[in-house]
């Protein structure tokens, strides 16, 4: 067991997890299966849009130039020679003084080059009348304003949106490329954990690690595969592990990874013939997690305990995947924000404290969300961003600027701010 683990910075262990991982293969998917997926091939618009001139407005579609003169002295007349709703047209030429009665979405016909709303208008049974002479254009929705056949609208590498399922929709991409996504396996270690509908007996707790490491994987649209529970063995351990490495693209553990004589994963990792990345990182909580790869395969050994387990993955496991991803936006922002509550606890190492943010008046407030030990489990469940404070001397105050990393963009605030 090598006692001396010698710490290194947090972006230099990202830097590490990261820079060693290839994305994974492509695979077509239906478009209603995309949301949430990575673009592999730049989404391309296959036809200009709009598509056609269309009516901007419900009213009258006429000749620009039949509305010369029009004023509120000289009103100008037309009168009504077709319909052309939604979803038609029309071939019929105007002649001076004829309109077509046109709905908001239907096509121009040919002969006409503006659109008059109806509140523009006083209308008898089959005419109206205008006020004001109209421009060629007005409340047209021209063919091509929006994009052109062969623009990229969305490229290669982001993230699937509903907007970007709309715009499949729009230009009948049935079916689409995207990266495939990781299979992940959970293995929790520890000869103290029971799964949830065992009794507790005595020195036994619930595994909590298992459980919110998938939850953390499904915010990120990745379902996880999950081994059971294993006890504190080595051998046991090994096999389990490699059939996982047979079985995922990504190992995940929690617990073992410190320098207790029942925590062999570091040792485990080694006797695989994996790379070891890193072993020990100059953070709080978190500070033993492990990295390590075998070929292409990264296995995180997160550390036992619920908060640095958490913390380990959103900061090296989470860009990790999403690097497997193929997307080009890994990291989680790290904003601006106001520490609202004390934290006096000078440390050398960086620290990540899981904190409830909340925003007033344009500002970003962060403040602790509890009880924040590494072995904390409830503060992680009222935090939706964690608080960064460079290792120090010193502690911080209420008030204080500091950074938040935001892990959770979902959650919202109780105010309407607008
Ligand atoms: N002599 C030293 N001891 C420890 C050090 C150290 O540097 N020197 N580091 C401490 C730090 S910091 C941490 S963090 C822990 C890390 O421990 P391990 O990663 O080896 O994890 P375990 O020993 O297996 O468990 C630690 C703790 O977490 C509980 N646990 C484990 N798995 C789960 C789970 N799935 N669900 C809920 N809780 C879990 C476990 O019962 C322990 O209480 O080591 C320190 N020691
Ligand atoms: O790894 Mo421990 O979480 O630094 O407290
Ligand atoms: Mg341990």
């Amino acid at each position: 067991m090598n006692l001396n683990r010698t710490p290194i910075a947090v972006s230099e262990a990202v830097r590490r997890v990261i820079s060693g991982l290839s994305k994974l293969p492509v695979e077509t998917i239906p478009y209603t299966e995309s949301y949430g997926r990575i673009l592999a091939r730049d989404l391309e618009a296959s036809m200009d849009v709009p598509r056609f001139n269309k009516s901007a407005m419900d009213g009258f579609a006429i000749r620009a130039k039949d509305s010369e003169g029009a004023s509120g002295e000289n009103r100008v007349s037309f009168e009504v020679v077709a319909e052309v709703p939604a979803g038609a047209t029309s071939r019929y030429e105007l002649s001076e003084g004829e309109a077509f009665r046109i709905m908001t979405g239907a096509s121009i016909p040919e002969s006409a080059d503006a659109v008059v709303m109806f509140e523009q208008t006083r209308q008898d049974e089959r005419s109206f009348s205008i006020r004001k002479p109209f421009t060629s254009g007005e409340n047209i929705a021209r063919q091509g304003e929006e994009c052109r056949s062969g623009d990229v609208i969305v490229p290669a590498g982001t993230l699937i949106n509903p907007g970007t399922v709309a715009a499949l929709a729009t230009f009948g991409y049935k079916e689409i490329e995207v990266r495939k996504q990781p299979v992940v396996g959970i293995l929790a270690t520890g000869s103290e954990l029971v799964d949830i509908d065992v009794p507790l007996e005595a020195g036994k707790i619930r595994n909590s690690n298992g459980p919110m490491v998938r939850s953390q994987l499904q915010r990120m649209n990745i379902e996880a595969r999950m081994y059971a529970l294993e006890a504190d063995d080595f051998d046991t351990l090994l096999q389990r592990v490699k059939q996982m490495l047979n079985e995922v693209d990504a190992v995940i553990t929690t617990g073992g990874v410190s320098v207790g004589d029942y925590d062999h994963l570091p040792k485990l990792y080694e006797s695989l013939g994996a790379k070891e990345l890193f072993n020990k990182v100059g953070m709080r909580p978190g500070s033993v997690t492990t990295v390590s790869m075998l070929g292409s395969k990264p296995m995180f050994g997160l550390s036992g305990n619920p908060s640095a387990c958490y913390t380990g993955f959103e900061l090296f496991a989470r860009p990790a995947l999403l690097k497997m991803m193929g997307h080009d936006r890994i990291f989680a922002p790290v904003l601006d924000a106001v520490l609202d509550g004390d934290f006096k606890k000078a440390n050398p190492f960086t620290r990540f404290i899981r904190a409830e943010i909340d925003y007033r008046e344009g500002l970003i407030y962060a403040s602790p969300a509890g009880f924040n030990k590494s072995n904390a489990v409830t503060s992680i469940a009222k935090s939706n961003g964690i608080i960064v404070l460079p290792g120090g001397t010193r502690g911080y105050e209420k008030g204080d600027a500091i950074k938040v990393m935001m892990t959770d963009m979902t959650s919202g605030i109780d105010h309407f701010d607008i």
